[in-house]
């Protein structure tokens, strides 16, 4: 089985993990990247059931509405029954790395507000400890370097990711030879940086459920 035959595999399985919950007035959440796509296509075939979705991204909400799906501004969502997305790692206690297209933050955003996080991904993202990945972090330009200089001192590279800006118009430093042992404290800790607007540690919210693919089908993880 392919990486994207996996993907696929979780989309199809989100659809039917959501669709007993969704009611005609749900709104639901939707991340981004290349997993987040396939589980668009298959959200766009159970349009009919459920109101409109929130979109991780500008990305995103292009393909939402290119499928007809309703898209709301989160500004006029106050509550949400499930937030669908993928992620870069995730550990055994259902913390995760996001960020890797760098939506972390509009992620993070719609995550906090959703009642029910599910995860989709392929078996290549369960690690041990989290830190592989290079850890994102959106920064506000001006504060690049004085971020950088702050971070230096937990003990990783970061890396500016040069010519990318954000949908919020910041910049993006990958973190680079993190061991995670503690994700909530680091996730607290690189967020006090002043010029920080948020890293990719989701740990303070992580995700409720993990749907992997792997070649033998899909793992529901909880
Ligand atoms: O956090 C993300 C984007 O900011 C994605 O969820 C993450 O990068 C996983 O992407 P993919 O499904 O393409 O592997």
């Amino acid at each position: 089985m392919t990486q994207d035959e996996m993907k696929l595999a979780v989309a199809q399985a989100a659809v039917e993990y959501i669709q007993p919950k969704l009611a005609r007035d749900s709104i639901v959440g939707v991340g981004t990247g290349s997993t987040a796509n396939f589980f668009i296509d298959e959200l766009a075939k159970i349009k009919h059931i459920f109101e409109g979705a929130v979109a991780s991204s500008e990305a995103t909400a292009e393909r939402l509405k290119g499928h007809g799906i309703n898209v709301f501004d989160m500004n006029s969502v106050d509550q949400m029954d499930v937030y669908v997305d993928g992620a870069d790692e995730f550990d055994g206690r259902l913390n995760l790395v996001k960020g890797g297209g760098g939506a972390l933050t509009r992620e993070k955003i719609v995550a906090d507000v959703a009642k029910e996080f599910v995860c989709i991904v392929d078996e290549s993202k369960k690690v041990d400890l989290l830190g592989l990945f290079p850890l994102p972090v959106e920064v506000i330009p001006m504060a690049r370097s004085q971020v950088a200089r702050e971070l230096v001192k937990l003990d990783c590279m970061p890396v500016y990711r040069e010519g990318f800006v954000t949908d919020n118009g910041n910049v993006i430093l990958d973190l680079h030879g993190l061991e995670v042992e503690e994700p909530k404290e680091l996730e607290t800790r690189i967020n006090n940086i002043v010029g920080v607007v948020t890293n990719g540690l989701f740990a303070r919210r992580g995700a409720n459920v993990i749907l992997m693919g792997t070649p033998n089908g899909v793992e529901t993880i909880k």
